[in-house]
């Protein structure tokens, strides 16, 4: 692969996983499978930021749904490795969840520690239906059970930056996916 191809963040190198065409290409096929599932209402859109932001934008409008957007903010990795502790920085708007068939997105599922701790909070906010969208899934990285209605991708236990994936508060505008390389 030539030198080009990789990118350097902080002290890190990472190496091309999904190009931008792939990426775009999926988005489009889940955007026509929210539509299908959720034809019927106006659903409320939860975007997970930091990370969500970038898919979320480009999902929520190939899903040609109509419904509000709203923000919740987690944080709790640091560097590569989650913190075990789930912050919630931003919580959702009571009145974008209640009796609302929520369409919850976000940029990954890895340990699953996040969709752990913000699951119970969702619901106690009594939503009529929570659909889980994750753009990213690593199975093999999984410390708990989260139901996952869409997946993007499954992708093997590596750390990824780029298209709203950081390392480190880096990388996020980049507009493919890219993988830490194992040596280097
Ligand atoms: O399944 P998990 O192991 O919990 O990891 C997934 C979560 O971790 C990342 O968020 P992070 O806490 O880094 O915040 P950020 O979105 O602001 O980068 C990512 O955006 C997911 O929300
Ligand atoms: O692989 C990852 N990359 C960036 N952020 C993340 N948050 C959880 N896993 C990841
Ligand atoms: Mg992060």
């Amino acid at each position: 692969m030539p030198a080009t191809d990789r990118v350097k963040l902080h002290e890190l190198y990472f190496q091309p996983l999904l190009s931008q065409e792939a990426i775009h290409q999926r988005v489009v096929e889940l955007g026509k499978e929210l539509h299908d599932r959720l034809d019927s209402g106006d659903p409320s859109f939860i975007i997970m930021l930091k990370g969500a932001f970038v898919f979320a934008a480009d999902l929520v409008r190939a899903s040609r749904l109509s419904g509000e957007i709203g923000f919740v903010r987690t944080s709790s990795y640091s560097g590569t490795e989650t913190e075990g502790e789930v912050r919630l920085l931003i919580p959702p708007e009571e009145d974008l969840i209640r009796n609302k068939d929520v369409v919850l997105i976000e940029d990954i599922i890895d340990s699953g520690l996040t969709m752990r701790s913000f699951l119970p909070k969702l619901r106690k906010m009594s939503p009529r239906s929570i659909t889980l969208v994750t753009l990213l899934h690593k199975p093999q990285a999984q410390r708990v059970d989260v139901a996952i209605d869409l997946i993007g991708f499954t992708i093997a236990p590596k750390f990824v930056v780029g298209y709203g994936l950081d390392y480190d508060g880096l990388g996020r505008q980049l507009p493919a996916i890219y993988q830490l390389e194992e040596a280097y």
